[in-house]
């Protein structure tokens, strides 16, 4: 098991209805990414939860690693325990970030209190925390459906790729992102655009979300855009935005993006 809880990338984005309960069923390939966080759970006399890092909005209270932690006290009597979580992985980007830690949460507390919880019944929690939480529980690439959280396994191997995460410093909410996109069914799956050469995905591979939000936010587009002048074989945002990744064979030199925060790494 990675010892931070890691971000992901979706490799296309298909919202193809809306379903009675307010939610979006999707059709997505979650990839994991190397842009991690950090979370440290020890025992403790007493119940402790502090924070390092991005300042994280929102009460403390409704972070997910605590909610982590108070779901699985529902079913199971645990101590007391100190959790550290320092922020890296920005927010209302895309990345999955709280939905990560919530997962990693799950999975530290698991181990460290010996609870036997099996990777199907920790996706079970999971899904209760959030939809990209079940995907953090196995961390390995799939082909998510419903509401993101219903996998599919995925033959895809991006080992020899460099993967540049762009994040141009807007909070987009998932939410109100979703409120945004009109569903459509899409006439072809995913997968079978997967299969292609990553060259080709630049002609198939789309996120519905891009359609809604570069209007809203130009600057989203011109970063994909100068991605593919450096050199991507396949550019796109991720999620609901807005950071937006390019996906090279061989690094690319002078990309500058000022103000930005800018990964340049790996994937996992
Ligand atoms: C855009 C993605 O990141 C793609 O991986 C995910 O679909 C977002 O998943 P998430 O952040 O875990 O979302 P949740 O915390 O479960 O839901 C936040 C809000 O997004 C909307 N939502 C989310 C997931 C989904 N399949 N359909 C939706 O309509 C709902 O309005 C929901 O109230
Ligand atoms: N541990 C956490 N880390 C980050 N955000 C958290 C956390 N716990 C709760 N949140 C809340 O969730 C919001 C966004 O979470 P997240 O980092 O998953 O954004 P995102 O990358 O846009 O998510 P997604 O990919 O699911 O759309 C934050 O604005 C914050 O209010």
């Amino acid at each position: 098991m990675l010892d931070f809880p890691n971000a992901k990338i979706n490799l296309g984005l298909l919202v193809t209805e809306k379903r009675p309960d307010g939610f979006h069923n999707l059709e997505s390939c979650f990839y994991p990414v190397l842009w991690c966080d950090a979370l440290e759970i020890v025992p403790a006399d007493a119940e402790a939860f502090t924070m390092s890092g991005l300042p994280v909005p929102g009460n403390l209270d409704n972070n997910l690693c605590l909610k982590a932690y108070r779901l699985l006290q529902q079913d199971f009597q645990l101590p007391p325990v100190h959790m550290h979580l320092h922020k890296v992985i920005p927010m209302g980007a895309g990345l999955g970030g709280g939905s990560a830690d919530a997962a990693f949460a799950l999975k530290q507390l698991n181990s460290l209190f010996e609870l036997n919880l099996s990777e199907d019944q920790l996706e079970g929690y999971a899904r209760q925390l959030g939809s990209d939480c079940a995907f953090f529980i196995r961390n390995k690439p799939v082909i998510a459906v419903e509401k993101g959280d219903v996998f599919k396994p995925v033959e895809l191997d991006l080992s020899g790729y460099t993967c540049v995460i762009v994040y141009p410093g807007i909070h987009i909410t998932t939410a109100e992102a979703y409120g945004n996109i009109v569903p459509k069914k899409p006439s072809c799956g995913i997968e079978m655009y997967l299969k292609q050469d990553v060259q080709v995905w630049k002609e198939v591979l789309r996120n519905d979300f891009e359609e809604a939000l570069f209007p809203r936010y130009p600057e989203l587009a011109g970063i994909k855009e100068q991605l593919y002048s450096a050199g991507a074989d396949y550019a796109s945002m991720t999620g609901s935005g807005s950071a937006v990744y390019g996906l090279f064979k061989t690094e690319p030199e002078n990309l500058i993006f000022p103000g930005h925060y800018l990964l340049w790494e790996g994937l996992l």
